[in-house]
């Protein structure tokens, strides 16, 4: 009998957005899964593809073979198989950008995959040692793909006798750091104490090994010099370490952390999701909760319950909020039962925290929008923390909602799913509203812990008195306090919100990138100006090009020139600033909090990275330096996502013995989302809010599709987006509303110029399929270019 497979290939255009056959020859025949990768002969290439069904025949008449198998078992299971069919479908986009999607990125890349033997030689199969030799490790292209050898080989991984590895080049290389090591120096001393501690603390802790200079300075607080000092003397010896690059393995935690006692509310809400565990219902549930609450240990309470049930959960976590002390929750509690997914592992690490899950060597799954893809076969719940935030939205094909999927893999394992936010999305709170959603609540901190004081600043009135600065009296009054009293504060600053241009005062000319309709960012460190949508570059101008005057003004990135302005007025303040420039080494964004946390600053000053997940004891103020600047952007989810941030900065003040207080500036200090996060109420702002999106006709109440049409002239995005607005207002029902083509807001990038449509509705089941028609008649207008054209359904970005 012949066997084929229906094959998804790695083209991603409309002509080859379907399955083609190949023939499996008998060897390949009797490995072959569906979900495995394989290479396959298409046109005068070959190509990796995704085999998506096995089937015993063809109407092809001349069918060429499948090359080679590419793994050892299958990457997608039976129910990421559907899922991704699912997501190109929903998503408007081709199956194979569905498929890769879902598995790591290591398989995507020119990776080489290896196999090495990771247990005693002579267990091994004796047709397995032959092909190992005396080699630790084998390339997988050198494995011949014979089907008994293959089969082999999957015996003795499933018996962890052999692992498959990824090694990337260059990435791959491990690093060294600095590190000393004890030597053994009898009848000499030491000159100081600091010294004789140093020394033993290294002969306790560490014994003969070496330690790094780096993490010997933190454990035993000492400074370098000392160490350099124990060098000279003798006593202790330079090498080099190699490090594992994972921050997350360096997390300690070995699972033995006790539960806390939970308070009535949590243990009330807690007793509710199990209720819908033990009964396999999908419900997807919202955790509403204050800042501080005890949300977290409700979810590693949750999970623990998984666990017993031999069931696995997967957490999803915003990017930003994935610090090692988040980490550390969990493997204090669940130790090496946990893998962490996220996007700061090189690619070979995150292969590893992957493939831990699909060989079930761990229940529990942490990570970023794209660990809701993880593995697992037997889920028994889906966390998803601070479900409101955006990133949970993946701005490029796919252009999934983390949360949806999530939904969908609840469905599919019968499941609940646990939405956990102190300011719930628009959308969710009002599902949950109309009991779509289960609500679930705690209303209050954890030891009736009063949420903070917010006192709002009029900056209209400080101007008006004279006051130039950014920042206002009051902010400055209290910030002197915090020192004097060894307390410290965080302020916040919208990385938007302050000016990195450069504009000529003479004439006003500002810098705008020749490719990209949008002004160019000064960065001040190599002085350069750059632009954030097409990369192009540029030196510092002497003098204006436009009227050759010197009166240029260069604005420092926001954060810096804020630090220098501050440390101007407080001259005794100690200032850690945490923005994309200070935290872009590897490990420094964990360094700097870690500095904070021992008390070698006052104040931390930084961008959205640190409104998240912070949690110091001896913060008693938070300061907002403009809440305005996010509410005037033009989207209309600017004033929910200004409410939700200045509430999160304000959570991050007063949460153990001290009482916090909160300090937010503003130009305009009536709005409702500024007024609405002051008094703390968040039910308020739902239904301020909800009546406007209804009266513009926003979601929760419609539904939006942004088309954007982007082409090297203006005139021919405009007459595709012409053609395809009027197809989808003939189309459509009475109902939907097809607004533009407009410009849209960025009106070009990379030499683009774009125009947008917006398709507004309730409930359009046709949609779907005639976005895709739209899609494929593009795709085929357009040859090469891939950009011509971008559907994103329920956008979160309008630009
Ligand atoms: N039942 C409890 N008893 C004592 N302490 C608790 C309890 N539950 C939580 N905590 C502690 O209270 C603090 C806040 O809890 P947690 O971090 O879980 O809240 P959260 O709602 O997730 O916070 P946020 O959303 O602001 O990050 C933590 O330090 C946590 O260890
Ligand atoms: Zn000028
Ligand atoms: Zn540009």
């Amino acid at each position: 009998m012949n066997v084929y497979a229906k094959i998804i290939v790695d083209v991603p255009t409309g002509g080859t957005d379907r399955p083609f056959d190949y023939y499996l020859p008998e060897e390949l025949a009797r490995a072959a899964e569906r979900g495995m990768r394989v290479l396959v002969p298409f046109g005068q290439r070959k190509l990796t593809g995704f085999i998506v069904d096995i089937v015993s025949e063809t109407s092809v008449e001349k069918v060429k073979n499948v090359s080679e198998l590419l793994d050892i078992k299958p990457v997608l299971n039976e129910e990421l198989l559907r899922l991704g069919a699912w997501l190109a479908k929903e998503t408007i986009c081709f199956q194979i950008t569905a498929l890769q999607a879902m598995i790591p990125a290591a398989m995507r890349t020119k990776a080489v995959k290896k196999l090495a033997v990771t247990s005693e030689r002579e267990q091994l199969p004796m047709n397995v040692q032959a092909l190992f030799g005396q080699a630790h490790e084998l390339a997988w292209a050198k494995v011949p793909k014979d089907a008994r050898i293959l089969r082999d080989i999957r015996t003795a991984i499933a018996q962890r006798q052999v692992t498959e590895r990824f090694e990337v080049k260059g990435q791959a290389a491990p690093k060294k750091v600095k590190a000393v090591m004890l030597l053994s120096r009898e009848g000499n001393t030491p000159d100081t104490t600091k010294q004789q501690e140093t020394l033993a603390y290294l002969a306790e802790h560490y014994g003969p090994s070496p330690v790094a200079v780096q993490t010997l300075m933190q454990q035993a607080d000492v400074s370098r010099s000392v160490v350099h000092t124990l060098v000279k003397r003798g006593f202790l010896q330079e090498t080099e370490l190699v490090i594992d690059r994972n921050p997350y393995t360096a997390v300690e935690g070995d699972g033995s952390e006790e539960k806390a006692t939970l308070t009535a509310d949590q243990s009330h809400v807690l007793t509710q999701v199990e209720e819908k565990m033990a009964h396999s219902q999908a419900t997807p549930m919202l955790l509403h909760g204050v800042t501080g609450s005890g949300k977290t240990e409700i979810y590693l309470q949750a999970i623990d319950q998984v666990i017993r049930e031999g069931q696995e959960a997967i957490v999803l976590v915003p990017e930003i909020s994935l610090t090692p002390q988040m980490v550390g929750r969990f493997k204090r509690r669940f130790g090496a039962n946990v893998a962490v997914l996220h996007s700061a592992l090189s690619v070979g690490e995150r292969f590893d925290e992957w493939k831990k899950i699909q060989e079930q060597n761990v229940q529990v799954a942490v990570g970023a929008r794209s660990a809701v893809f993880a593995p697992f076969t037997n889920l028994g719940l889906i966390v998803i923390d601070e479900e409101h935030e955006s990133t949970y939205k993946q701005e490029e094909h796919p252009r999934y909602h983390a949360r949806e999927v999530a939904l969908w893999r609840s469905e599919y394992h019968s499941c609940p799913v646990l939405m956990g936010s102190a300011t719930p999305s628009m959308e969710s709170y009002a599902r949950a509203a109309k009991g779509v959603y289960r609500l679930l609540s705690l209303p209050e901190r954890i030891n009736e812990k009063p949420l903070p004081a917010i006192e709002v600043a009029d900056m209209r009135k400080e101007m008006r008195e004279g006051n130039r600065s950014v920042f206002s009296t009051s902010l400055l009054d209290k910030l002197r306090d915090r020192i004097e009293k060894e307390e410290q504060a965080v302020l916040f600053l919208n990385r938007r919100g302050f000016s990195t241009f450069v504009m000529c005062r003479n004439c006003g000319y500002v810098g705008m990138c020749p490719h990209c309709e949008i002004s160019l960012t000064y960065h001040r460190r190599d002085r350069q100006l750059k632009c954030h949508y097409c990369g192009h570059e540029e030196g510092v101008y002497e003098r204006c090009p436009a009227c050759e005057s010197e009166h240029i003004r260069y604005f420092g990135t926001g954060t810096q020139r804020v630090e220098e302005e501050l440390q101007q007025l407080l001259p005794e303040a100690r200032i850690i600033r945490m923005d994309n420039d200070t935290t872009r080494q590897k490990g420094a964004h964990e360094r700097l909090l870690k500095q904070f946390g021992r008390g070698e600053a006052e104040i931390l000053l930084g961008t959205q990275m640190i409104a998240k997940g912070l949690d110091f004891p001896n913060i008693t103020l938070a300061g907002v330096l403009a809440a305005d600047t996010l509410l005037h952007l033009p989207d209309f989810r600017a004033q929910e996502r200004t409410f939700q941030l200045l509430t999160q900065v304000s959570g991050r003040a007063g949460r153990d013995e001290k009482a916090g207080e909160v300090i937010i500036q503003s130009y305009t200090p009536e709005h409702y989302a500024i007024e609405l996060a002051r008094a703390h109420d968040y039910l308020s702002f739902f239904k301020k809010e909800l009546g406007q999106r209804k009266q513009a006709g926003y979601p929760p109440y419609f539904y939006l599709t942004l088309i954007t049409f982007a082409h090297p002239t203006f005139e021919t995005a405009m007459k595709a987006g012409k053609h395809a607005a009027a197809v989808l207002r003939t189309r459509l029902g009475d109902d939907a509303i097809v607004l533009g083509p407009t410009p849209s807001p960025i009106a070009r990038i990379k030499d683009r110029y774009r125009c947008q449509c917006m398709i507004k509705y309730k409930d359009e089941p046709a949609l779907t399929d005639l976005l895709h028609d739209l899609f494929t008649y593009y795709q085929k207008e357009l040859q090469q270019d891939q950009r011509f054209m971008t559907i994103d359904r329920n956008p979160s970005m309008f630009m």
